[in-house]
């Protein structure tokens, strides 16, 4: 029996499009000067120090840090650093009102009302803890954080790695077989499968997929048939 769930954010509650082009975009046009600006506050220090030892130039200059950055950004790469560095970045796009966290609201809907009925929901994604209560803060729908009880990213290890579902429900008071996994991407599901978690997956933008796991196209069906 399901007594709690964990979700993905980018594909499974929140458009792929909000992400690839809207926050991506702001942070490559940000990342330079916030770099030059704020390299040497410990909390981005600690992020640049962790790029150079991912391209093995200890003595990298602010500029190929920048470099490297961008192209992970281009790239999608889910890298720790990249990704801390850009919830301290888009912070002040969320602040300003250049944009609001974009929830499906069919995943709104699904969200709350799990929450009402007492299932606790944790997030697992790649974009950073910070990043993440960012969105569900400056959500469309307001201040969503009072909805989730915790929240993991890739410190806990890659999204696509059984291990990082272990070190996760090490830490919730529940069996993993107890924890359902929302993801729209197979590997994930993979993952979280693996590790003995249940899984469901979110097909809503022609995302690969598997007989391996359930699928629905939006949390109205999850709703009416409690798949
Ligand atoms: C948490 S908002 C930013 C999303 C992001 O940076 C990202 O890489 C999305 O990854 P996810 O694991 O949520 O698919
Ligand atoms: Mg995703």
């Amino acid at each position: 029996m399901i007594k709690a769930i964990i979700t993905d954010i980018e594909g499974t509650i929140t458009r792929i499009s909000f992400v690839k082009d809207v926050l991506f975009p702001y942070a490559a046009k940000h990342l330079p000067e916030f770099v030059e600006k704020h390299q040497h506050t410990p909390e981005v220090a600690t992020q640049l120090n962790a790029v150079k030892q991912l391209i093995a130039n200890p003595m990298a200059s602010a500029p190929e840090i920048i470099d490297a950055l961008l192209n992970w950004i281009k790239n999608d790469e889910k890298v720790t650093p990249l990704k801390q560095l850009q919830g301290l970045i888009w912070q002040a796009g969320y602040e300003n009102g250049d944009f609001t966290g974009h929830i499906y609201p069919d995943a709104f809907e699904f969200l709350s009302t799990q929450h009402r009925e007492g299932t606790p929901l944790y997030v697992y994604s790649s974009g950073s803890v910070k990043a993440q209560q960012l969105l569900f803060e400056y959500s469309d729908y307001g201040d969503m954080r009072p909805l989730f009880q915790a929240y993991f990213d890739t410190k806990v290890g890659g999204k696509k790695e059984p291990q990082s579902y272990h070190s996760i429900v090490e830490q919730l008071p529940y069996s993993a077989a107890e924890v359902l996994f929302l993801s729209d991407i197979i590997e994930e599901l993979d993952a979280a499968k693996t590790a003995g978690l249940a899984t469901l997956q979110l097909w809503r933008d022609g995302q690969a997929q598997s007989p391996v796991h359930n699928a629905i196209t939006d949390f109205n069906q999850y709703m009416s048939r409690n798949v």
